[in-house]
């Protein structure tokens, strides 16, 4: 069965943020049910059919400590949203575990943000290869799609769309303000994670980055699809609270495990 886990829920700081003192901080701090590393997921078949390879999506600094959390030694394939810090800065570290198992790594990108990394890590391509996703690639027996999306004050990042056997995903961790044909991959998907950095952030429109939860949920509303987990969270989000979200929302917690392919889930609409 291929399943899902949180490794990472948290927005660019990860909560707590280093030098806040807030309420969740200091709950993420005391007692750990807000504390979010950076956001990233493990995508695992695990059925031994041949076609179940195991894959991450983004590989932030909290890489390391990502795979202890689960237990993990080593995960050879990598999918990449775009070349941001929170999003690659385990990529040195994830290298260097390549180099000491004399394994290339694999990890898959669209052409300018592998461009991105190649400039930002010049020595990687020792112990990685390279390979592109804009013309669609095969991975772990899904047919995976990239295109690139809105981010607002932070330019743009790409989304995955991963489709098997009648089941449809997506992966939208750092989106706002999709125009129409951004959103078009995103229609009567079974599942989305999608980024939520705050419940309604205040910030004027044009300095942000990615969507809030009230934004979110207007877009859900448009789109109908199954069922959708809001990552990339900063510590505006507290866990504790109920915020009246729509059916067919879940704010996503490190850990969790979704199954994908199995459950055909009822539409919102
Ligand atoms: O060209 C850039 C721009 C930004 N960044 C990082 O991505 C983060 C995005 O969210 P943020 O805007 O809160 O913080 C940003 C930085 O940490 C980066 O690595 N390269």
């Amino acid at each position: 069965m291929n399943q899902l886990t949180f490794l990472g829920t948290g927005d660019a700081m990860g909560v707590p943020r280093v030098y806040c003192d807030c309420d969740v901080c200091t709950e993420a701090r005391l007692m750990g049910e807000n504390k979010r590393k950076r956001s990233s997921v493990l995508i695992d078949g695990g059925d031994g059919d041949g076609t179940s390879e195991q894959f991450m999506i983004d590989c932030g600094p909290d890489w390391r400590s990502q795979m202890e959390d689960q237990g993990l030694r080593m995960v050879h394939t990598l999918l990449i949203t775009h070349a941001h810090f929170d999003h690659i800065g385990g990529l040195p570290e994830w290298a260097d575990a390549c180099r000491w198992l004399g394994v290339k790594g694999r990890l898959y990108a669209p052409r300018e943000v592998i461009a991105t990394i190649q400039g930002q890590f010049p020595w990687l391509g020792r112990h990685v290869d390279f390979l592109e996703t804009d013309g669609g690639i095969e991975l772990g027996g899904w047919k995976v799609h990239s295109w690139k999306v809105c981010h607002g004050h932070n330019g743009y990042s790409y989304a995955y769309r991963l489709d098997q056997g009648g089941y449809s995903w997506a992966y939208c961790s750092d989106a706002i303000d999709l125009k129409t044909s951004e959103k078009e991959p995103l229609h009567g998907l079974d599942m989305l994670v999608l980024g939520t950095s705050f419940v309604h952030e205040l910030a004027e429109f044009s300095t942000r980055s990615v969507y809030d939860m009230r934004e979110a949920q207007e877009l859900l509303r448009e789109l109908k699809l199954g069922h959708t987990y809001f990552t990339h969270m900063s510590h505006d989000v507290d866990v504790r609270q109920n915020y009246n979200l729509d059916q067919g929302i879940t704010i996503a917690l490190t850990g969790m495990k979704v199954p994908l392919g199995t459950l055909k889930l009822e539409m919102n609409a």
